[in-house]
């Protein structure tokens, strides 16, 4: 089974976006994993936010280190401390728009003036999302055109966060046990993933590991937990990684992920058969080693696949004493 490639240049035209729809679902569906060719992000928006990474990423430790990463996903992780042992770093500029503006003690002061910029390049990367986000609506013919767009609310979108990383040039050829970015699967709903050379390795629908090809000027798309448990396993978060083995380790490699995510208070439930979710019913879904159980909140449950990737080693699960009982509570 051949990569997905979906050209999207015509998803807004009423007359092509239902075989759009349903190629982005299908490939959703099988691998979890596509390459958008044609989409509405201009390519130089996209080198722009590329070289104010690389930029930064050259900074002295000093304009970096002492504003690490914090619990609204603002920061700088410095290499080995995601997860405790990647060796990258990045750039987490996270939240609804304003946010950044509104916090700028939690930002180095590289980014003070580049904060408009960010977030129109974020307000893109939003718009694509909803788009999609209609797409499996429509694939799975829901009654509902908006059934998950409208939980994605770009005011209400605290869990939108855009990610920029720099798998840095390393002189010597790396010990065997570190990792560029450990086996994971997204939490959120929708990851468009930005990528200046390939390096992505992911699990194929067989089980394998693979290269996800790269094409210059196309997005590569995967889906989070939560999207994938909400839809009644319709759509499928896959594990993906970056080894060294996949990307030379004396040249920089940098990427930036945009995560979709619904609103903060979006209650999970997986949709039933008789709305698009499949027989099998989501018992015991297990991500990135917590299990999710129906009647989580987004909110909840990205607390603690963040602070078990960014605290202090420790593992947490989810602890829902009230399950809602609603699709969505917004
Ligand atoms: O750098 C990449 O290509 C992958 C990044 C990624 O998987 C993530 O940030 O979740
Ligand atoms: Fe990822």
């Amino acid at each position: 089974m051949a990569f997905p490639v979906i050209d999207i240049s015509r998803i807004d035209d009423p007359e092509a976006q239902l075989d759009i729809a349903l190629k982005i679902t299908e490939a959703s569906r099988t691998w979890g994993f596509l390459l958008l060719k044609n989409h509405p992000i201009p390519n130089e928006d996209v080198d722009a936010m590329f070289q104010l990474g690389r930029d930064f990423f050259n900074l002295p430790p000093a304009g970096k280190d002492s504003w690490p990463i914090n619990d609204k996903y603002m920061g700088y992780n410095a290499p080995l401390s995601d997860r405790r042992k990647d060796d990258k770093a990045s750039m987490w500029l996270a939240g609804k728009p304003g946010q950044l503006q509104n916090s700028l003690d939690a930002l180095p002061p590289f980014w003070h003036a580049h904060i408009d910029e960010v977030e129109a390049f974020k307000h893109a990367c939003h718009a694509l999302v909803v788009k999609l986000l209609v797409c499996f609506a429509l694939a799975m013919e829901l009654p509902d055109r908006n059934f998950f767009a409208k939980a994605h609310g770009e005011a209400e979108g605290d869990g939108n966060q855009l990610r920029i990383l720099s798998y840095p040039a390393r002189g010597n050829a790396p010990a065997d046990k570190i990792t560029r970015m450990s086996p994971h699967s997204d939490s959120g709903s929708v990851t468009l993933l930005f990528q200046t050379c390939a390096g992505l390795e992911v699990e194929s629908p067989s089980g394998e590991w693979m290269p996800a090809p790269h094409l210059d000027d196309h997005i590569l798309v995967n889906l989070g937990d939560a999207l994938a448990f909400w839809s009644g396993g319709r759509l499928r978060a896959t594990k993906h990684r970056v080894t060294f083995g996949t990307v030379p380790h004396d040249v920089e490699r940098i990427s930036m992920a945009y995560f979709g995510a619904a609103s903060h208070d979006t209650v999970l439930q997986p949709l039933k058969q008789e709305e698009g979710g499949e027989a099998q019913v989501l018992r015991d879904y297990n991500a990135n080693g917590v299990v999710i159980q129906p009647g989580v909140t987004v909110g909840e449950y990205l607390k603690v696949i963040m602070n078990n990737i960014y605290g202090n080693g420790a593992m947490h699960q989810l602890v829902v004493e009230t399950p809602k009982a609603h699709g969505i509570a917004v």
